[in-house]
């Protein structure tokens, strides 16, 4: 057993029952399953806010709540977000719970994937970046990056030293995610390169383009942690494209249903579906 880190996280096995429902499978190595088990997780204020504004990372999630993140990140083999998260936060996208690798535990075991939306290649992770920091030093796993161009083999060499790839797609010129890249594509493309659950954090884009009723059907698990605060106006807010029935009337843009609440510290999280 590895050395025992003083930054690693705790999260208590009976807080983890009430998880349970809402996670993936345990995988077996001849899983052959064709879908990727996805999970929309985030969390928000009181006005449905992530974060105080675009480029900004805050903080919402009390320890608890944090810990909670981080198990459900040991219970997935890939974490998504999008390239405004990856350069607002420079995260770190790794596991911090006692016992996984990097964390007492060995090799990389329950060290989820990261996995960065850049069509355009905008992120510079050459400088600077956690996530390949992270790497390197045994605490997490390179990224993957979901792109829509080629990179420079400047860029796709360093990656690729580090364990992690580029995985370019088509742009979709149909559908709710015309001039972007289409989610069944994502996700197939995850699930080929041996990914068989994903939780996606975001951020606002993501979030907002996943929650069109299109993609309904791909969403497993929806877990959110509410925090007791209001972020105020000019946030970075979940908010779907608005829907209206065949006579123009509005109706709610999504619903969750099956849902069960649980306190912790401070902050409540909700787990529901969305189908
Ligand atoms: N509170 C939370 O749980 C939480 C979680 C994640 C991020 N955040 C916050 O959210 C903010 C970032 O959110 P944001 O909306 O600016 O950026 P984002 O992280 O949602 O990234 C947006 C970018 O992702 C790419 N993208 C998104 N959907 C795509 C698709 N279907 N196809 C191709 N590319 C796609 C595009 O390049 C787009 O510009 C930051 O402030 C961050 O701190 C908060
Ligand atoms: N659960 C949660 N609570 C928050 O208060 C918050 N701001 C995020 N934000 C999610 C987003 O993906 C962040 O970029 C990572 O949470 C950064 O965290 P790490 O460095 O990877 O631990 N997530």
């Amino acid at each position: 057993m590895a050395e025992r880190r003083r930054d690693a996280l705790q999260f208590p096995e009976s807080e983890r029952e009430f998880l349970e429902p809402h996670l993936p499978p345990k995988h077996r190595a001849d899983d052959n399953t064709s879908r990727v088990f996805t999970t929309l997780t985030f969390a928000t204020s009181l006005d449905s806010s992530l974060a105080l504004s675009p480029g900004t990372q805050t903080l919402l999630s009390g320890p608890q709540s944090k810990a909670m993140t981080h198990y459900l990140r040991s219970r997935h083999q890939a974490i998504l977000v999008g390239v405004g998260t990856a350069i607002a936060d420079n995260p770190s996208l790794n596991c911090r719970i006692e016992g996984v690798g990097g964390y007492g535990g060995d090799g990389l075991e329950g060290q989820p994937r990261p996995i960065v939306l850049d069509p355009n290649l905008r992120w510079d992770f050459s400088s600077d970046s956690k996530v390949l920091a992270l790497a390197a030093d045994g605490r997490g796993r390179a990224p993957y990056v979901i792109c829509a161009k080629h990179p420079s083999d400047l860029k796709r060499v360093l990656l690729e030293q580090r364990g992690g790839k580029f995985i370019t797609l088509n742009i979709s010129d149909t559908g709710p995610s015309k001039g972007k890249l289409d989610w069944t594509d994502i996700l197939q493309a995850l699930r080929d390169h041996g990914v068989q659950s994903v939780m996606v954090e975001g951020g606002g884009a993501v979030i907002n383009n996943l929650l069109q009723p299109h993609y309904a059907t791909l969403i497993d698990s929806v877990i959110v942690t509410i925090a007791p605060t209001w972020l105020g106006q000019g946030g970075v807010v979940v908010s779907p494209p608005r829907r209206c029935s065949a006579d123009g009337t509005p109706v709610p843009a999504a619903r969750l249903r099956d849902v069960r609440w649980h306190p912790f510290g401070e902050d409540v999280v909700l787990c529901g579906k969305l189908q």
